[in-house]
């Protein structure tokens, strides 16, 4: 659906006349986004994220690289070429950006009317139809002022599905948002996903709106891409230093405990191993810690433990102290990995002291 192939962007500096460096927004990014999923790009402020996704539509020019939508090259596009773009791809802002003066209907009546494509009566049919799917209907007649910001971030999806557009950008679309609302906006859009087989790229600075929709995240850190894959993975395994604390930030699990490495004092009482156990999927609901602890000498002892869901699929993690012989210590690695439960040792508490 979309290729993005050593894409760079600079912007000049904010004084023309100083003699301050370029400002490198975007550097060397590649990535191929699939037909029909929900790919989030996430990062702290300043990382590049608006810079990147408004270039999926041309609002940004790149300075250098290709992006191919569909496999055309739209920075290769004329104006002509980009209003056809423009018309194939939908976009939703943090803070809705509605006309204030026009109705709910009318806003969302305002991308079919300036293509000039549709009778007043096909026009009326497709916002009712647009109405009922964000769940608006009886409120067609009011202003932005009179709604809620989840009702006006309704109303801004409606606008950006009007055209049925292939792709829609979400530029922290529930960022302005209380966490019911945004939880609600974000069942909303992955009901879309899944009803129209949209595909949908998000920027966000939060990990729980990775988790909650995303199939496959790319993490941004001073304008490089330096992590990225199913969401699952890199929730669970984070490898660079931004995302671990973004997931320890997010996580349900406590941070001091399970994702930080122990501190000597935190784990002073322990004598064995101090082992992280992480499994996703069905295996998640399956008594397998209790089999083993039945089927071996070594002791097992949970010190904290979550279960939760990444996207639909629930995963859990443990935090786990083993003690007994080597040789059966080593037996209980072996039943987890036959049950495909990771297991990393994070420290070996007899040298806690
Ligand atoms: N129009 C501009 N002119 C000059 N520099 C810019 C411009 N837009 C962005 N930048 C710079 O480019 C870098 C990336 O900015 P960008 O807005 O893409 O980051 P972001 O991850 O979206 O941040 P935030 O979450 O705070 O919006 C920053 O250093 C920013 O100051």
């Amino acid at each position: 659906m979309i290729r993005i192939e050593q894409l760079h962007k600079t912007y000049p500096p904010h004084n023309a006349k100083s003699q301050a460096p370029a400002i490198a927004a975007l550097s060397d990014i590649n990535l191929h986004i699939q037909k029909g999923e929900i790919f989030g790009i996430i990062g702290r402020s300043g990382a590049g994220k608006s810079t990147l996704i408004r270039t999926l539509n041309m609002l940004e020019r790149p300075s250098g690289g290709k992006i191919f939508v569909e496999d055309e090259d739209i920075t290769a596009l004329d104006n002509n070429g980009l209003h056809r773009l423009r018309q194939r791809i939908g976009m939703i802002f943090q803070h809705f950006n509605l006309l204030n003066a026009k109705t709910v209907a009318a806003n969302i009546d305002w991308p079919l009317k300036i293509t000039g494509k549709y009778t007043q009566q096909e026009r009326a049919a497709r916002v009712a139809e647009l109405l009922a799917l964000v769940g608006l209907s009886e409120h067609r007649d009011k202003y932005p002022a009179q709604l809620s910001g989840g009702q006006k971030q309704r109303v801004g999806i409606a606008r950006a599905l009007a055209n049925t557009p292939h792709l829609l950008l979400c530029d922290e679309a529930t960022s302005a948002l209380d966490p019911e609302t945004t939880q609600a906006i974000l069942r909303l859009l992955l009901d879309i996903n899944r009803k129209l087989g949209l595909t949908i790229v998000l920027i966000t600075h939060e990990m729980q709106v990775i988790r909650t929709i995303c199939d496959r995240v790319a993490v941004i850190e001073g304008g490089h891409i330096v992590e990225s894959g199913d969401v699952a993975e890199v929730f669970l395994h984070p490898q660079h230093a931004v995302t671990q604390s973004m997931v320890a930030e997010s996580t349900p699990f406590s941070a001091e405990t399970a994702l930080l490495p122990p501190t000597t004092e935190s784990h002073a009482h322990l004598r064995g191993l101090l082992v992280r156990l992480t499994y996703v999927g069905d295996i998640t609901y399956q008594p397998i810690l209790s089999s083993i602890a039945a089927a071996t000498p070594a002791l097992i002892t949970i010190l904290q433990g979550t279960i939760a869901h990444i996207k639909d699929t629930p995963y859990g993690q443990l935090l786990v102290e083993l003690r007994g012989e080597p040789a059966d210590v080593a037996q209980v690695f072996t039943t987890l990995d036959q049950h495909n439960i990771r297991h990393e040792v994070l420290t070996n508490s007899g040298f806690l002291g």
